[in-house]
């Protein structure tokens, strides 16, 4: 299991060792043991989510806030995903930078996506299963979100706008700034 940092404080990228035979392959897709021995972080993830999502949709970017800040470590189980995340940690060096990543069951990437960021991903093949622990119960309360498109940001998600499929809640989402203000 390799352990690689990103440009983004705290923000790394896991990837698992991959067996291969003539079966198929076998992977430890999470030891909590190796993570703590490589990352000093003593997370106890609390909840598994999934999601199917078809070419173009577009889920983010959301994260919860304050107390029920969620840490999550997040992978393609099947097809590809260009995966977003960005720091709103107002103290942090890389506060307000962006990282992207490919994330696809052929590298078998994880991207460990720490409490304060906000995190989104945009499917790229016909379909795409996506997992993630998370460190915090899912609290609606403190749902919060920033608009894909936020000028301030401006991500380039690699696909045409008019193909992106949204949620009704998260076209709504306010911009960076109107977040902070
Ligand atoms: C996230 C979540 C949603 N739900 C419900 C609420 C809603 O009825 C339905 C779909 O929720 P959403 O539209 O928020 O799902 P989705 O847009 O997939 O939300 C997810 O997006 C990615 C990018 C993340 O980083 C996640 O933390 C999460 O915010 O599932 C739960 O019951 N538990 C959960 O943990």
């Amino acid at each position: 299991m390799q352990f690689q940092p990103t440009p983004l404080k705290d923000c790394f990228v896991v990837t698992p060792d991959i067996f291969k035979d003539h079966r198929g392959i076998f992977m430890e897709a999470y030891h909590k043991e190796k993570f703590k021995e490589a990352t000093g972080l003593d997370i106890e993830f609390v909840q598994d989510n999934q999601s199917v999502s078809k070419k173009g949709v577009l889920r983010g970017l959301h994260f919860q806030a304050g107390d029920f800040a969620q840490a999550k470590l997040v992978r393609v189980i099947y097809g590809e995903v260009m995966d977003v995340v960005v720091d709103l940690r107002q103290d942090s060096p890389t506060f307000k930078k962006v990282h992207k990543i490919i994330l696809n069951e052929e590298n078998q990437h994880q991207l460990f996506v720490p409490q304060g960021f906000a995190h989104g991903f945009i499917t790229l093949s016909e379909t795409s299963v996506f997992s993630y622990k998370c460190d915090r119960f899912y609290y609606p309360g403190s749902e919060y979100g920033i608009i894909y498109n936020d000028p301030s940001l401006a991500i380039d998600w690699g696909f045409l706008e008019e193909k992106m499929i949204l949620s009704e809640k998260d076209l709504k989402l306010p911009t960076l700034k109107e977040f902070f203000q």
